[in-house]
């Protein structure tokens, strides 16, 4: 779990309260996440999530709060952030039809920090997962990717390649020569991805980025034979405008691979495939990327992970996750045959040389 900024029950208590969600009855710190401050606060109306964001600017998180709310008025199981009452403007009937500057109603100050409230979603995430989460997972995800194709606003994935390419020499000196040299190497082979055609003109939108089996939510079958509900997913701190498929190589990367080898799993790599080109088939371009972009997702968590271990934040409750787990899943993916790379194309055409 991780508890950066202690939060009192009168602060919790009085947020609550102002958003119309009843008197605080709990707060409990959660053990879970590495990235913000989150609290469970049952109040006597219902139970909620508390976060308070640890890096996260107020400029930066109506993307992640307005994108939540835009996929949960689209159906999908995503907790709706609550909005302050207080906040809202009174003619807007919106917050999407507001200016991307005016204030967000979605968005609170707890202990000085930027916060939000989500609504607590039922089950518990399933960190063995079968072939049948993995199907429920990737039809969610296409689902995902349809619905957030009229979000209107723009926002990099902050973890994408600039991060990649600053945290790199950051996290180096902690490497032996072995392990520095996949990561350069890796680091050089995805820049030279980026730069490609193929890889410019990919299907994009807004991305989850994260989507890990710890980031979503299952009831268990009611009867045997019925398969999983997944009552949610959340977490969408690291979402940001990005590739479709880089998001589905992040979710392949986490749901189907073996733990313990990093190895991939051909059952539910096929299930969470299968599922999610269901709803939304792949492009002839976004095929021939997959293996490229399994890299790309593998090396994106081996640098955060190495960045989160090696230089750890002040925190009560943090428990840093295993950078070698990332460095055998891309050791595997890089092990898979790359796809051809053809250079972009000029954007601009060079102009005729004049005549005198
Ligand atoms: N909306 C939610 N419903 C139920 N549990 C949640 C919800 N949001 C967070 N949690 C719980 O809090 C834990 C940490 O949340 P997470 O968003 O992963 O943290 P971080 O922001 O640090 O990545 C999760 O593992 C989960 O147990
Ligand atoms: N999923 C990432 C890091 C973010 O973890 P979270 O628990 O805060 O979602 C990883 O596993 O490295």
């Amino acid at each position: 779990m991780a508890v950066f900024t202690e939060v009192g029950f009168a602060e919790a208590d009085a947020l609550v309260q102002r958003l119309g969600l009843g008197a605080l009855q709990s707060l409990r710190g959660i053990e879970g996440g590495i990235e913000n401050t989150n609290y469970f606060a049952t109040t006597d109306q219902g139970d909620y999530v508390l976060t308070l964001f640890e890096r996260l600017s107020f400029a930066q998180l109506p993307y992640y709060l307005e994108l939540m709310r835009h996929l949960a008025e689209r159906g999908l199981p995503v907790p709706a952030p609550v909005a302050d009452p207080a906040a809202l403007p009174g003619a807007a009937a919106h917050p999407l039809e507001q200016s991307a500057s005016a204030p967000c109603p979605l968005l609170h100050t707890v202990a000085g920090k930027p916060a939000a409230v989500v609504q607590k979603l039922s089950g518990r995430s399933e960190l063995a997962p079968t072939a049948a989460h993995c199907t429920a997972l990737g039809t969610l995800l296409a689902r995902m990717h349809l619905a957030g194709r009229d979000f209107p606003r723009i926002q990099p994935n902050l973890r994408g390649l600039p991060w990649w390419n600053e945290t790199v020499p950051v996290v180096l000196p902690y490497l032996d020569a072995h392990q520095a040299a996949l990561l350069a190497g890796e680091l050089a082979y995805q820049n030279h991805l980026a730069e490609s055609a193929a890889y410019q003109a990919l299907p994009r939108g807004p991305v989850h980025a994260d989507l890990f089996r710890d980031n979503a939510m299952f009831e268990p079958p009611r009867s045997e034979g019925e398969a999983p509900q997944l009552t949610g997913v959340f977490d969408f701190y690291f979402a940001g405008t990005d590739t479709w498929l880089f998001d589905l190589a992040v979710c392949l990367n986490d749901w189907a691979i073996d733990l313990p080898t990093g190895e991939p799993d051909a059952a539910r790599t096929d299930a969470l495939l299968g599922a999610y080109e269901a709803v939304r088939p792949l492009g002839a371009a976004e095929r021939a990327l997959l293996p490229g972009l399994l890299r790309a997702a593998a090396l994106r968590f081996w640098i955060s992970r190495l960045w989160d271990f090696h230089l750890p934040r002040e925190a009560s409750m943090l428990k840093a996750h295993d950078p070698a787990h990332f460095e055998r899943v891309l050791r595997h993916r890089a092990s898979m045959p790359a796809p051809r790379i053809a250079p972009a194309a000029p954007l601009v055409a060079a102009e005729p040389a004049a005549t005198a």
